[in-house]
C-alpha cells in the first residue's frame, strides 16, 4: 500500500504528467492515459470484503459479515468500477490543473465536451446510462427480463440510480455526505452523532417490549422479503479510502469510502471516544457525483440500487442474468428451481448451497462452542440477504418449493411447454401473487385506509411516465420503519405452537448467518410456526430499538456488534436525504418550527424537548427517525410521513410497470380473477407441514383452521388451449432464439 501511495505521489508530480497533460487538449486520445493511470492507482488500492476474509481466522466480526452480506454482486461491480475510474481520473486531472495553474480549479473547468465524453467511454461509465435498444429482444412484451431492462428502457431495472423525490443536500453541493463535515451547518445547526441519537431515542433494553395486540411476526418478516424484491443498496467495492489507502474496517479516520460512526461521551458500551462504529459510503452512480458533469445533469451523487424496483420476485430469481442462470436447475428440461442437493427438511426441499469461498456461515462452532460439529455453507438465492436471519431464510426457503411445485402442475397441465416457458410462466404468477399479497393484504394494514385510498385506489392502467425507480428516501428511510416492529427472538414453535423443547427460541443475534440451524434444527416449519403465530414488537415512541440490533448487530459470539438505528441515520446522511420538515413538506404535511409545535406533531413533550436538545431545529431532524416517532395513521402502521412516502412509490412501481398484474393483456380475465384469491396461507399450506394456521396469516390471533378449510388455489385458467401445433412451433422459435435456459 506504501509503495503505491508513493508510486501515485511521484506520478502526480513528475514533469511525465505534465507534459502529456499540457499538451493533452483537443487530443482526446491522450486522455487514454489519464483513465490508465486511474485504473492503475485505483486497482491495488481498493481491497474488498473478500480480501479482508482471505485470512484464515476462527471468527469473523460484526463489520466483516456486514461488509461480505452487502458487497456489491458481479455486474454491479462493474457499474462502480466504471464510475469510481471516472471519478478518479477526473480527479487526476484537477490536481494537475490546480498544480499547473497554481490556484483551485474543477475537474472539467479546462476539458471539452468530446474529452469529457471520451472518459465516459473509456472508463465505461457511457455504456451504464446509454438508452437500451429494446425492440431486438425476442418475446420482450411477453416475460420480464431478469435485469428489469426494457420494462421501460433503464427504469426500474437493476444497478441504475435510486430516484430522487427532493432535491439531495450533501455537505459540498455535490457528493460529501451531510454532516461530512462539522463546520457545515444545517438551519444554522450542526447535526448531531448518530450514535448520540440512537443513545439518546432509540435505546430499548430487551425485555418488557410492548407486543402488537393486532399483527403477527409475519408482518414484519414479509415487510422485509418484499423490501428485498425492491432495493439492495450498492457499497463502495472499495473498502479503503481511495486517496491514502486507509481500511475503514481498522481506522476511525474519515476518508471517502469511510465514513465511520463517531462515538459521543458517555456511550454506554464504547468507553474510547476516539473509537468507532466501522461504516463505508454506498458506492456512486455513473453519472453523478463528480463524474456527472458530462451527461448535462445536475450533478449530484446518486446511489445504485442493485436489484430490479419491480415487485418481480427478484428475490428469488435474481436481478442478473448469471445469477439467474445459477439458481436454475437445468440439467432438465422441466422449468425449475435448483434445490439443495445434500440435505432436505422432511421431505421438502431446502435452497441450494452457495460454492463461495470463504464460507461465512460455518458460524456453528463458535455458537455452539464445539469443534467437531458440521458446519454447512450459505444457502444461494435471488438476494444475497437470504442468509441474514433464518426467519427471513425460512420464507425464501417457501417461496421456492412454491415455484417447483407451480412447475410441477404446469408441466403437467400443459405438456407441450418447453421447461423455458414453463419457468417464465411460473415466474410470472409468483410476481402476480407477490403482486396480490402486497396491495390487497400488506399495504391496508401498513399506511392505513386513507393512505390506500388516496394512492392506491382503483388501478387505471400503465403509464409510460410514471418513473417505477425506487426512491433513495423509500428505502433508505420510510421502508426501514419495520426495524422497529422486529422482535428480539426468532420464535421456534412445535406442532402445538408451543415452544419447541429441542430447539427453543433463538435470540437475533444468534440468528445471523446460520443456516446450519435450518438443516439440523428442525427445518423451516417451527420458524414459520413461530412468525404467524406470535405478535410483532410494536413500534412505540418510548420503546423503539432494542439491544438485539442496536448493540448487537451481527454479533455472533464476543465480538463489539453494530448499532443499527446508527447504520441507518447514517446512510441517510450519506446519501444526502433532507430533513424531516423537508420531507413533511414534500407530503403536504405541517412543517413543526419549534420545540412546541413539534410536540404537537409527535403528541409527545419529552421527546420532543429532548430531540430538540440534539438537532437544535426540528428541519434538521433525520428523516427516518422523524418518521419512525410519529403516532401511528388510524388503523395503519406507520406515521403520516411514512404513509405518504410509501404509498407514493408503491403507486409509482404500480403504475410504472409494464408487466403490472391487472394491466390488459398481462393475464386472461380468468387468470386474474383467480389470482385476486391467493393469499400467503396458502403459499405454507401448499409447502411446509404446517396443516392448521391461523386464519389471517398477517393477524394475532390464538385461532386455528385447518388447510382443508380453505379451497386450493386453481390453475386450471393456466390450462393452454391453443394447439399443440402452435406450442410446438412457439418452442422452436425460441429454441432457435436463444440458448437453452437463457431468457427467451
Ligand atoms: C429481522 C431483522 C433485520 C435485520 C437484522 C436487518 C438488518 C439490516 C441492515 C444491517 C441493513 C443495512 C443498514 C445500512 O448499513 O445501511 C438493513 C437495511 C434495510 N432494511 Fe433491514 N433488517 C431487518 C429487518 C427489516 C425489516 C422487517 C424491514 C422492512 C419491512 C427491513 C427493511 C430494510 C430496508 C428497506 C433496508 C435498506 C435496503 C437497501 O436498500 O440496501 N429490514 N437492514
Ligand atoms: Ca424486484
Amino acid at each position: 500500500t506504501h509503495i503505491l501511495l508513493l508510486l501515485k505521489s511521484m506520478l502526480l508530480s513528475t514533469s511525465i504528467i505534465h507534459t502529456s497533460f499540457s499538451s493533452y487538449r483537443g487530443k482526446p486520445f491522450k486522455l487514454i492515459h489519464w483513465v490508465k493511470i486511474s485504473t492503475i492507482l485505483i486497482f491495488p488500492l481498493s481491497p474488498y470484503c473478500r480480501d479482508l476474509l482471505k485470512v484464515k481466522k476462527k471468527e469473523l466480526t460484526p463489520y466483516e459479515l456486514l461488509c461480505f452480506s452487502m458487497r456489491p454482486m458481479e455486474e454491479t461491480r462493474t457499474a462502480i468500477r466504471a464510475a469510481e475510474y471516472m471519478e478518479a481520473t477526473l480527479d487526476i486531472i484537477r490536481q494537475n490543473m490546480s498544480r499547473i495553474h497554481k490556484r483551485s480549479l474543477g475537474a472539467t473547468d479546462h476539458l471539452l465536451p468530446e474529452d469529457l465524453e471520451a472518459i465516459a467511454r473509456v472508463t465505461g461509465c457511457a455504456a451504464q446510462i446509454a438508452l437500451l435498444t429494446c425492440d431486438t429482444i425476442p418475446f420482450i412484451d411477453q416475460y420480464r427480463t431478469i435485469s428489469g431492462v426494457c420494462n421501460n428502457n433503464r427504469l426500474g431495472a437493476s444497478n441504475t440510480p435510486f430516484s430522487q423525490l427532493l432535491p439531495v443536500q450533501y455537505d459540498d453541493g455535490i457528493s460529501s455526505p451531510r454532516g461530512w463535515t462539522s463546520a457545515v451547518k444545517y438551519s444554522g445547526f450542526s447535526l448531531p452523532l448518530v450514535r448520540e441519537v440512537s443513545n439518546k431515542i432509540l435505546h430499548t433494553a430487551n425485555e418488557n417490549l410492548p407486543q402488537d395486540n393486532l399483527y403477527s411476526s409475519m408482518l414484519t418478516l414479509f415487510g422485509l422479503w418484499i423490501g428485498l424484491d425492491l432495493s439492495n443498496t450498492a457499497m463502495s467495492r472499495s473498502i479503503r479510502s481511495f486517496n491514502d489507502g486507509i481500511d475503514c474496517s481498522t481506522s476511525c479516520q474519515q476518508a471517502e469510502p469511510c465514513f465511520p460512526i463517531e462515538i459521543p461521551t458517555n456511550d454506554p458500551r464504547f468507553e474510547d471516544t476516539k473509537s468507532c462504529i466501522p461504516f463505508f459510503q454506498s458506492a456512486t452512480a455513473c453519472g453523478t457525483g463528480y463524474t456527472g458533469y458530462s451527461f448535462g445533469i445536475p450533478n449530484v451523487r446518486s446511489q445504485i440500487n442493485q436489484v430490479t424496483s419491480f415487485i418481480d420476485a427478484s428475490m428469488i430469481y435474481g436481478s442478473t442474468d448469471s445469477l439467474a442462470n445459477q439458481l436454475r436447475d437445468l440439467t432438465n428440461d422441466f422449468g425449475l428451481m435448483a434445490v439443495n442437493q445434500h440435505y432436505s427438511d422432511d421431505g421438502y426441499d431446502l435452497l441450494p448451497f452457495q460454492n463461495a469461498t470463504p464460507n461465512i456461515c460455518a458460524t456453528r462452532s463458535n455458537v455452539t462452542k464445539d469443534p467437531s460439529v458440521q458446519e454447512v455453507p450459505c444457502f444461494m438465492a435471488g438476494d444475497s440477504h437470504a442468509n441474514e436471519n433464518i426467519a427471513l431464510t425460512a420464507i425464501h426457503t417457501m417461496f421456492l418449493r412454491e415455484h417447483n411445485r407451480i412447475a410441477k402442475i404446469f408441466r403437467k397441465l400443459n405438456p407441450h411447454w418447453s421447461g423455458e416457458t414453463i419457468y417464465q410462466e411460473t415466474r410470472k404468477v409468483i410476481g402476480a401473487f407477490l403482486q396480490t399479497i402486497i396491495y390487497q393484504d400488506y399495504l391496508p394494514i401498513i399506511i392505513g385506509p386513507n393512505a390506500v385510498q388516496k394512492y392506491l385506489s382503483d388501478y387505471r392502467g400503465y403509464d409510460d411516465t410514471v418513473n417505477p425507480s425506487i426512491s433513495s428516501v423509500f428505502s433508505t428511510a420510510a421502508f426501514q420503519f419495520a426495524h422497529l416492529t422486529v422482535q428480539p427472538f426468532i420464535f421456534r414453535l412445535n406442532r402445538r405452537y408451543q415452544q419447541h423443547t429441542v430447539y427453543p427460541n433463538v435470540l437475533l443475534h444468534n440468528s445471523f448467518f446460520t443456516p446450519w440451524r435450518i438443516v439440523f434444527e428442525g427445518g423451516v416449519d417451527p420458524i414459520i410456526r413461530g412468525l404467524i403465530s406470535m405478535p410483532a414488537k410494536l413500534n412505540r415512541q418510548d420503546k423503539l430499538m432494542h439491544d438485539e440490533l442496536r448493540e448487537r448487530l451481527f454479533q455472533l459470539t464476543s465480538q463489539d456488534g453494530l448499532d443499527l438505528a446508527s447504520l441507518i441515520m447514517q446512510r441517510g446522511r450519506d446519501h444526502g436525504l433532507q430533513g424531516y420538515n423537508a420531507w413533511r413538506g414534500f407530503c403536504g404535511l405541517s412543517q413543526p418550527k419549534d420545540e412546541k409545535e413539534l410536540e404537537v406533531v409527535l403528541n409527545n413533550q419529552t421527546l420532543a424537548k429532548t430531540l430538540i436538545s440534539l438537532y437544535g431545529t426540528p428541519n434538521n431532524i433525520d428523516v427516518w427517525t422523524g418518521g419512525i416517532l410519529e403516532p401511528f395513521v388510524p388503523n395503519g402502521r406507520v406515521g403520516p410521513l411514512f404513509a405518504c412516502l410509501i404509498g407514493t412509490q408503491f403507486q409509482k412501481i404500480r403504475d410504472g410497470d409494464r408487466f403490472w398484474w391487472e394491466k390488459e393483456g398481462v393475464f386472461t380475465e380468468r387468470q386474474r380473477t383467480t389470482l385476486k384469491k391467493v393469499s400467503l396461507h396458502h403459499i405454507i399450506c401448499d409447502n411446509t407441514g404446517i396443516k392448521e394456521l391461523p386464519p389471517f396469516v398477517f393477524k394475532y390471533s390464538d385461532e386455528y383452521t385447518s388447510c382443508s378449510e380453505i379451497p386450493m388455489f386453481d390453475f386450471s385458467a393456466w390450462k393452454d388451449t391453443s394447439s399443440g401445433k402452435y406450442f410446438m412451433f412457439f418452442a422452436l422459435i425460441q429454441f432457435t432464439y436463444c440458448d437453452r435456459g437463457h431468457h427467451p
